[in-house]
């Protein structure tokens, strides 16, 4: 029996790409997952373990950085296009280069605030219990980002703190809210848009230094717009947006290019309340 290599081809999977372009009066966002696979001689590799026709995934990943960087991210066609042509161009093992992309859709809401398309859910919960009852209102999934206007700097730092501070900082998280009605007769609608309103104008318009900063607000905002809620619970992952290091390339990375990370992340949660008696 003669076994033998059969197709196949490598490359980086899945890098999470955020390009912010500053250069107008408002601020423009691009979010892609990009998926390299290369193809051609490879055999060496797999028979012997002689790598030296293997361009590291690692450079591979690099590389959609630093070309976001050099060459600007608008439509994902054209951003595969250079891509896989320089991985056949420069590589002289591989002949096929194949550059997955898919671009994540954000809904302006303001010079530099974003909406995630998609994801959002309404939620309720009501509990009776004797004659009593309590209605909680809710959502969950709204993707929130500020590509801008977000500090974090002055925290403690122990022999275990590597983090940078930050003067300027995409600010993103997944709105998770919960609030509880006064009463059990509301305007449920025109009550649940009121909330979704207030938390997001707080997200947009909160110069935040600190994702607890920023959800205190928001609580704070619905309590003040909406009368006929009594407490707001929020619990706020920090969808953390990381400045990738251009520098080992000859580029530099003016807050432009970011690699959007999934996990781990901070989770800012707590409850904003009416301090008055009878609140409840
Ligand atoms: O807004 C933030 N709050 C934190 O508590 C924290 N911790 C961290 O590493 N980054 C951030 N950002």
């Amino acid at each position: 029996m003669t076994i033998v290599l059969g197709a196949n081809q490598y490359g980086k999977a899945e890098t999470r790409l955020v390009r912010v372009d500053r250069g107008g009066p408002q601020h423009e966002l691009r979010d892609l997952t990009v998926t390299v696979a290369l193809a051609g001689d490879l055999a060496a590799t797999h028979l012997t373990g002689d790598n030296s026709q293997v361009l590291p995934t690692d450079s591979q990943k690099n590389t959609v950085y630093a070309f976001a960087r050099q060459h600007g991210v608008d439509q994902i066609e054209d951003f595969g296009l250079v891509l896989a042509q320089h991985f056949v161009s420069s590589q002289a093992a591989i002949d096929r280069a194949r550059v997955d992309l898919s671009e994540h859709t954000w809904h302006r809401l303001g010079p530099h605030s974003f909406q995630r398309a998609g994801s959002e859910t309404r939620t309720a919960t009501v509990t009776v219990t004797g004659s009593a009852a309590v209605v909680e209102s809710g959502l969950t999934g709204l993707v929130l980002l500020n590509s801008t206007d977000s500090e974090f700097t002055g925290y403690v730092r122990d022999r275990y703190t590597t983090l940078p501070q930050t003067r300027d900082r995409i600010l993103a998280t997944e709105v998770n809210a919960r609030w509880r009605h006064r009463g059990v007769d509301g305007e449920w609608a025109g009550s649940y848009a009121g909330v979704r309103a207030a938390l997001v104008a707080a997200f947009i318009e909160t110069y935040s230094l600190s994702l607890q900063q920023t959800l205190y607000a928001m609580g704070r905002r619905v309590l003040q717009d909406r009368p006929e809620i009594a407490e707001v619970h929020l619990a706020l992952p920090n969808k953390h947006h990381l400045p990738v290091d251009l520098t080992p390339f000859g580029l530099d990375n003016p807050g432009e290019v970011f690699v959007a990370t999934d996990r781990p992340y901070g989770l800012i949660e707590g409850t904003v309340t009416r301090a008055e008696p009878g609140a409840r």
